[in-house]
């Protein structure tokens, strides 16, 4: 391992001293900062690009917010991430900062464990062209706007129709973020090591229409049919982009993953009862 890239959450004092101390205990390693890291830092400021073609591993200081924000400027290159929780929830960093310099030296050694987590690829058509293309860790969401009419979203599997939903809107989440928003639309929680993708409608004004669990590779289409006003597409909580009548959203699974060391000693189930308080066994 050469280069490790520091990823902290903007404006957190706490995040700017570890990740001074990260660079004080390891002299023989390249550490490097994200943009705003740097500036804190008065470190050398390289482009996200450079960053994600040279990083062999990523330290995280902050949220699940965060967490993604590494994701997506690591693009589809997959190399260990340490989530370190200076966040509200850390579902995703879930390693405390007591624990932060004992997994790096795991990490540096080659003895840890990563979690491969899968992405899906999202892509906007307008007219027959791409107009968005982008990989996604949580979830892709189409929603309306505070005002906005309830809206008609055609959707498909692998070109078979399944229904037209008349609702708030639409999410197509990962594993990964079926424990975001996809759960409070009333998706099932799914094991990171199963892969699939979650289709649940928000809102849906059919009490039949719930959350649907496809395959990974099949491929889903959502085709907004209303010319509503005030609908967005919204990746991974990031990025939002306007929508119009007759938009098509269509995601598979990414062939590119997301790793996360984690502590094989502590099950998925172990955070679901620590972060979702389900209480002790
Ligand atoms: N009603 C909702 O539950 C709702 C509404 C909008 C967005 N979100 C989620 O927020 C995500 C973006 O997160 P953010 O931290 O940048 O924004 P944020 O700060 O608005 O986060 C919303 C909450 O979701 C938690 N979260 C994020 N990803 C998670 C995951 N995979 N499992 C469990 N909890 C998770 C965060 O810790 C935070 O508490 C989106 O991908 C979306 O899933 C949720
Ligand atoms: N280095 C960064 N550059 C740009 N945006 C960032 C950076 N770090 C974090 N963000 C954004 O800042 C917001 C808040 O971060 P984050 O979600 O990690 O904090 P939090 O809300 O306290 O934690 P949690 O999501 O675990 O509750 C997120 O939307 C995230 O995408």
């Amino acid at each position: 391992m050469q280069t490790l890239v520091i990823v902290a959450k903007r404006d957190t004092p706490r995040a700017v001293v570890l990740a001074a101390e990260i660079q004080q205990r390891h002299p023989t390693l390249t550490v490097l900062a994200d943009r705003a890291l740097a500036h804190a830092l008065n470190w050398p400021r390289i482009e996200d690009r450079e960053l994600a073609a040279r990083a062999d591993a990523v330290v995280v200081l902050g949220g699940d917010g965060t967490l993604i924000y590494a994701a997506r400027l690591l693009g589809g290159r997959n190399v260990p991430i340490i989530g370190v929780n200076l966040g509200s929830l850390g579902f995703m960093t879930e390693i405390s900062v007591e624990e932060l310099f004992s997994r790096l030296d795991d990490v540096l050694a080659g003895n840890f464990h990563v979690d491969s987590r899968m992405k899906l690829s999202c892509r906007l058509l307008r007219g027959g062209k791409v107009l968005i293309e982008d990989e996604i860790l949580n979830d892709v969401v189409i929603n309306k706007g505070a005002l906005a009419r309830i809206a008609d979203h055609e959707t498909s599997i692998d070109g078979v129709p399944i229904t037209t939903y008349k609702a708030d809107g639409v999410i197509l989440a990962t594993p990964t973020g079926s424990t975001a928003y996809s759960l409070s639309a009333g998706g099932p929680i799914v094991h990171p090591s199963v892969d699939c993708t979650i289709l649940s409608p928000i809102c849906s004004h059919a009490l039949t229409q719930r959350s649907i669990v496809v395959p990974a590779d099949r491929t889903i289409r959502v085709t907004l049919k209303s010319e509503t006003a005030d609908t967005y597409l919204t990746l991974d909580g990031q990025t939002g982009h306007s929508l119009q009548g007759g938009d098509c959203i269509e995601v598979v699974r990414s062939p590119n993953r997301v790793g996360l060391v984690r502590n094989p000693h502590v099950a998925f189930f172990t955070i679901l009862r620590q972060k979702l308080h389900w209480g002790e066994r």
